[in-house]
Formats: C-alpha cells, structure tokens, sequence
C-alpha cells in the first residue's frame, strides 16, 4: 500500500536563490518613480490611454534574421533559474530596448502593486477582497499570523487525511476492496480545471486513487462518469468542490451523484468530502450530513489560483503526487518573480513580451504549445486563468477597454497535423509559447529506433523546426524549458503564470481577480429556468382544461406574460420535447401528457402558426 508519507514529509524550505543569468552588464534601476496620475474618476474617463508599444512597434516589422546577432539576443536575454532547472527564452520576441526602457515605469508600478498584495492589500477592489494564492506556498508571508496557523493547519489536514485514506485507515463502509480506489472530483472552472491539468501532468500510472471528473452538468457526461465507476462506487471518495458553495453545475453534479448513490444502496456521506468556503451552503449541508471530511477556501483565493489550496492539494496528494514539492517549485518561482531587475524577474519577462506581441490589448492570440504529452491539459488551465483574468470590460478607472488574451493550444507535435500549418502561414494573428521538457523518459529507460536517434529527438527537433519556422516567416515566439514534468516545475509553471497574469493586468490598469462577466451569465441563465417554469405551468393548465389544439406560440407567450420572449419559448419547447417531457397532469386530468402528444405531435415548426 503506498504511504504518501514522503508527499507531506519535508516542509516548505525556501533556499536561496541563486538563478544565474549569463554573464551580462546589470543596469542597477532607479527608485521607483512616482505612480502615473490617477485617471479621472470611473463616471468621467471614457477614453482609455492608448497603449505604448503601439507607438513605438513598427507594425509587423521583420525581425532580426542573422544567426549570430540572433544567438547573442539569445544569450543576453536569457533568464535561467538553476535551482528549479527552468529557462525562459524571450530572444524571438522581437521587443525593443526602446520598448523596455519605456514599459520600465509600468513594470516598477505593477511590481509595487504585487509588493502591495502580497502585504494583503485589497488587490481585488471590486470585491473588496485581499488577493491571497501567494501566501499558500509560503505562509510567513501571511499578513495575520491567524491566517498563517490557517494555510498551516489545512495544508497538515490535507497530509494527514490524504495519508490515511492512502494507508487505508479511513475507509468507505461497505467496499470489495476494503480501501478507497477512486476519486470522483465533482466542480467546475478553477475548481476543477487545476487538478485536471495537475491530475495528467503528475498522477503516477498506478495511483492509489484513480482521478475522474464531473465539471458540467451535462446529463450524459454525469452518466458516462458513474457507469464507467460501476461497483466501484462503492469505493469511490466523492470530493465536491466549490468555493462560493452554491455553482449550479456542481450542485446538480452532486445531485446527481448521490442518486446514484441512493439507487446502489449506498451512504453518501461516508463517501464524501467538500471543500468550499466555510458555511456555505455546501458547507453546511456537508456538515448538517456528516459527510467525511470538509476542507476550507478562503475568500482570499480565487478560483483560477486555488491549486495550491485544498482544491489542487487534496485530490493531488490523494494521487500519491508530492504535494510539498509542488508548493517549494511555486515558492521558489514566487521569490524569482519578486525581482525589480526586469532581466531577473521570468514573469515580468512573460509580461512584457504578451504586452510587445499583443499591443498591451490583445491583439494576437497567446498559442501555448507544450512538446511533452503529460502538459497536454496547461492550455485549458491557461485559458481560464489568463482569460478570467484579464478579459474585462473596464479598467480600475472605468474606461472602457474590453481587455483580454485569448488563449488555445494543445501540444506538440501533435498539434502540427492540425492547425499549425496556419500558424506557419496563415493569418498572423498569435505568438506561440512553447513549453519544452528536456528529459525524455526516466533514466536508463531511452531506446534508439534507429542509430543514434530515439523519438525525444524527433520530437526535440520538431520543437526546434516549428519555432525557427515560425520565426523565418516573422512569427514570434517564446519558449519555457524545464528539465522534466515533476511536482517541483509543475509548481514552478503555475507560480510564473499566476505572477506573469497579475503583473500583466498591473500594467494594463485591470483587476484581475473578478470575473463579473461570468455573474452576468450565471443570472442570465436562471432567467430562462424562470421562463420554462412558466411555461410549463401554462402547458400544464392548458392540458388540463382544453382540447389537445396546439397552442400557438403565440398564445403560449402570452398565457407566460412575455410575448418579447417568444424566441426563447420556442427554444425551451423545442428541448423539452426532445426530451419527452411530460405534463405533471394536475387535478382530474388523468395521466400525465408528454409535451409532444399535448401539441399534438405537431413538429415544433408547426408550433408557430
Ligand atoms: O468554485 P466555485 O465557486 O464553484 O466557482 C467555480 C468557477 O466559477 C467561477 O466563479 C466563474 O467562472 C470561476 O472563477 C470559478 O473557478
């Protein structure tokens, strides 16, 4: 039985750094300047300040084509951190020293703003919120000691009950196996889209629990995941994930789960654990139920940057992943981001480069292209974090920007038998950044298919000719390069990208830890379960008191007091009807009517008389 003693063994160390850079002249930067004037307040701007590199960019420009100017860019810019074995190579982006030195102003601003949350300012000032996912690798950077014991206490919670379901101590009541063998996470977005990439990333071949994955409440997606458990829900730890507590998706996901749970005789709450903000309504009913376990977010850490909190740690340390290791690579990478020298600091590098290709407001697309099959999921990890974050509508000072980076990929080079070729000359519409992984298998284990070639080097080489292909046709792009997909560069990975966006939506005047888009969307959405409920209150009292003449819909959306919806009640009867839906026949209608037979089995185009 593998003991994860060895995941939740050592603490946290923060070493100190000694990433090294080739040698260069160092420019020791002035004090920070003072910040740029404050906009006119949110209801006066209007016009948002037109972005600086698209001053000084000469639009699509060739870039530099000479080899040896071209290995020298290389060289000079090249930021390594030895510890973590991590390069980022920003030479084939072909920014300025112009553009540099004018962007240095907006770089030591955002640098003090993350100085400033890391302190617990209130980062999120429409929320109102501190922006806290830094302090989960490193909790002496805690504002309040109480939060500190907080991130300490559920990081030995997590060890500790992660260890005893591994061992086997904590066990489901009733299972052949005796032990937990699955884990079925029920969430959604950031609660569900970091153990996914961290779960394909890291989980060993034979993990004590196996990991799957309800994150929609797609009827046919619940049940592939149930019948593909079979009996083994009976030893299956359920672990539903929600930070607000009340997502519909998730709760209908764990729903559904416990009606399968009911339907096989079996005791959800021995089964299940939450973790959610603390007296949510998950929260509650996970303790009203006496569920298993239940483990705390904090409001100080979004969803898109809850990896390192329980929503990532838990269902990872469950997969025999080291934990520990994934919280040093991110503190290691956090203390490299804090650097004021822009050379020194890998996400202000990241930064500066998505605003050079980008125009600061997001004018190519950011193709993330990781060359390793286990990164495939980095992407769809990628396009929430970099897209909720900075996809916004305003800025701080209520200019209108409609903000954002639109991010897609999926890995190399897989992905050159698919879109790449548009990519190598089609629209210019992206940069790409390519994640390369030196270490091709484990040690002892490479194999040469045909004399002195094994398949890492063809995959090595297909890296090599797509990102001097793109380039030869003055495509951009970066490349990160870690030695080998572990708990540590996985950890490192997610720190450079969660400091990259934050520095980013500093310089480009958003906040980036809201998302009042997707509020907008969830309200909308219960809209239109309002107006099927009216409908079919219409339906249900016309089926009982008339003939079966199909209304019109007209008449239905009249009898619903909403003749401007018209469109969406065709909608809501189109897909109740393919569903066979029935009327809830109420008092002395008899049987209940499928919606069909009431309109008489019209076809809904019918329907509109
Ligand atoms: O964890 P919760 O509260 O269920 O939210 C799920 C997801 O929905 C959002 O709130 C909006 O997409 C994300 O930020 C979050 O990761």
């Amino acid at each position: 039985m593998a003991s994860i003693s060895g995941i939740c063994s050592s603490s946290p160390t923060l070493k100190n750094q000694n990433h090294s850079t080739p040698k260069r002249r160092r420019t020791l930067l002035p004090s920070f300047p003072s910040r740029p004037k404050p906009f006119p307040p949110r209801s006066l701007a209007r016009e948002a300040p037109a972005q600086l590199s698209a001053k000084t960019k000469p639009h699509d420009a060739g870039l530099e084509k000479d080899p040896r100017v071209l290995w020298h860019r290389y060289v000079e810019w090249l930021y390594q951190h030895k510890e973590l074995g991590l390069y980022l190579d920003v030479s084939r982006v072909g920014f300025t020293d112009e553009f540099i030195r004018e962007m240095e102003p907006r770089f030591l601003a955002a640098l003090r703003a993350m100085e400033d949350l890391e302190k617990g300012a209130i980062a999120n000032p429409d929320e109102g919120r501190m922006v806290g996912h830094y302090w989960l690798r490193d909790s002496s950077r805690a504002p309040t000691a109480f939060l500190k014991r907080q991130i300490d206490n559920t990081l030995d919670a997590i060890c500790s009950f992660a260890n005893d379901v591994v061992s086997g101590k904590i066990k489901p009541p009733s299972s052949p196996e005796g032990r937990f063998t699955q884990i079925l996470s029920v969430g959604i977005g950031g609660s569900a889209l970091g153990p996914q990439f961290v779960a394909e990333a890291l989980a060993p071949d034979n993990p004590p629990l196996k990991i799957r994955f309800i994150d929609n409440t797609d009827p046919a997606g619940i049940d592939h995941q149930i019948a593909q458990l079979g009996p083994e829900l009976a030893s299956t730890l359920v672990i539903v994930i929600s930070k607000s507590g009340g997502t519909p998706e998730t709760r209908n996901g764990l729903l559904e789960v416990q009606k399968a749970f009911r339907e096989a005789g079996l005791n959800f709450p021995k089964q299940g654990v939450a973790i959610t903000q603390e007296n949510s309504l998950l929260d509650n009913t996970a303790r009203i139920e006496g569920w298993l376990a239940r483990f705390p977010m904090f409001d100080w850490v979004g969803g898109r940057t809850s990896e390192m909190s329980a929503v990532g740690l838990l269902p990872a340390a469950l997969q025999s992943i080291d934990i520990r290791e994934m919280l040093a690579g991110a503190a290691l990478m956090d203390e490299a981001n804090r650097s004021t020298v822009i050379r020194n600091n890998p996400a202000a590098l990241l930064a500066l480069c998505w605003y050079w290709a980008t125009d600061g407001v997001g004018s190519k697309d950011m193709v993330i292209l990781p060359y390793k099959d286990s990164l495939l999921l980095f992407s769809r990890y990628l396009q929430q974090l970099v897209m909720e974050s900075l996809g916004k509508e305003f800025d701080l000072d209520g200019n209108r920007v409609n903000q954002g980076i639109s991010v897609y990929g999926n890995k190399g080079s897989t992905d050159q038998h698919a879109y790449i070729q548009q990519l190598r000359e089609g629209v210019h519409n992206f940069f790409v950044t390519f994640i390369e992984v030196l270490r091709d298998r484990p040690p002892g284990h490479d194999w040469e298919l045909e004399p002195g070639v094994t398949c890492g080097d063809y995959l090595f080489g297909m890296l090599q000719g797509t990102r001097s292909a793109l380039y030869a046709n003055n495509r951009e792009s970066l490349t990160v390069t870690v030695q080998e997909v572990n708990p540590r560069s996985v950890g490192a990975l997610i720190a450079l990208y969660e400091r990259a966006v934050g520095i980013y939506a500093s310089m480009v005047n958003i906040n980036a830890y809201h998302q009042p888009g997707v509020e907008a969307g969830k309200k909308a959405a219960g809209e239109v379960l309002a107006l099927q409920k009216r409908v079919l209150a219409v339906l249900n009292e016309a089926s009982c008191t008339e003939s079966v003449e199909p209304l019109t819909l007209e008449e239905i959306a009249d009898r619903c007091h909403a003749p401007e919806d018209i469109e969406m009640i065709y909608k809501i009867i189109a897909h109740m009807a393919a569903n066979d839906r029935a009327l809830i026949a109420e008092g002395n209608c008899g049987s209940p009517r499928s919606i069909k037979v009431f309109l008489g089995e019209c076809n809904l185009d019918e329907l509109y008389a």
